[in-house]
């Protein structure tokens, strides 16, 4: 059966046109490239954080907590933390195995194994830009810091790991998600860190911002110790990813350089498959194994990385 999408604006506020699709009972087969879909799997509309479903608790508890405990401190301890790279060796691969244990709390869109959701976005950037290997890799690797949350990796709670990030050591934007708790976190009354530009200056450039905790920062760094060669807007994907209120809403404007400006067009493009590609429909994984392997190996020099 082919049905027409109607599709006015995309989320970044560009009219689209008209688009056909071939709807085979589950699955949404594509006559062109990838289509936004209306709705995620629970009927909804895509992160809508407070209409009622089946994960709309669960996600508001996770924002109380992490808004509540990401500060300033906690986010130097873990950096220095992790930073030593001393939990594991292993491949990507691997890793990506690991993933098929864990499911992220803090995604109103999304319940799966976090493995289907590397696939899936991977796949479907694939479709709509089979030229750019290195972006479908790092669709692939994108998440994978989410094994903080395994106990072999220190077992980190999940407000620890998952979410949207926003930056730490300056005002909290209004823009951020379930705003009200950051009320709760101890920098929010603290001088030194409640204004606008904080401890940061004018158009310093993210790299310079600290980050709340969680998988963006820590795959960063793998990727980047590890001596990784893809591109610099691929690390800025990895590391920038969930940071929302920058890329979706464009607070925090004045802490950027122009080298962000520049990599953010790139995680614009990239959002728009992590996110809307979210679904029940399952990829096969044996059968695009060998070539995301061919991927790993051309960009990255070692096949144990340091975790
Ligand atoms: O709940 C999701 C999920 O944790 C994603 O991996 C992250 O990138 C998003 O920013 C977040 O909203
Ligand atoms: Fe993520
Ligand atoms: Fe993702």
């Amino acid at each position: 059966m082919t049905i027409l999408i109607e599709q006015a604006h995309d989320h970044f506020g560009n009219d689209v046109e008209e688009k056909k699709a071939d709807i085979n009972e589950k699955e949404l087969v594509l006559d062109g490239g990838f289509v936004i879909p209306h709705s995620n799997s629970f009927g909804h509309s895509f992160r809508n954080y407070d209409v009622e479903s089946e994960r709309q608790e669960g996600v508001e508890n996770f924002y109380r907590k992490n808004h509540t405990y990401q500060c300033y401190d906690f986010v130097k301890k873990m950096r220095e933390e992790y930073g030593k790279l001393n939990r594991a060796e292993m491949s990507i691969w691997e890793c990506c195995e690991l993933l098929n244990e864990v499911v992220d709390e803090s995604d109103p869109d999304l319940d799966e194994p976090q493995m289907e959701h590397l696939l899936q976005t991977a796949e479907a950037i694939r479709k709509d830009y089979p030229n750019q290997d290195w972006l479908h890799l790092t669709g692939l690797i994108h998440d994978l810091g989410k094994v903080l949350l395994l106990p072999s990796f220190g077992g980190l709670p999940q407000w620890a790991v998952v979410g949207d990030i926003f930056p730490v050591g300056c005002r909290f934007d209004e823009s951020n998600v379930h705003y009200k708790y950051f009320k709760e976190n101890p920098d929010y009354n603290n001088p030194a860190f409640n204004t606008k530009y904080g401890i940061y200056s004018e158009n310093c450039g993210l790299n310079n911002v600290m980050m709340s905790w969680g998988h963006d920062d820590y795959m960063y760094l793998v990727a980047k110790e590890n001596k990784t060669t893809l591109p610099s807007a691929a690390l800025f994907i990895i590391r920038y990813h969930s940071f929302y209120a920058m890329h979706r809403e464009g607070a925090y404007k004045h802490l950027m350089n122009d080298e962000d400006v520049e990599n953010l067009k790139w995680l614009h493009i990239f959002n728009k498959y992590d996110l809307y590609s979210k679904s029940k429909v399952r990829i096969d994984v044996e059968k695009v194994k060998p070539y995301y392997l061919s991927l790993i190996e051309k960009y990255f020099p070692t096949a144990k990385l340091r975790w």
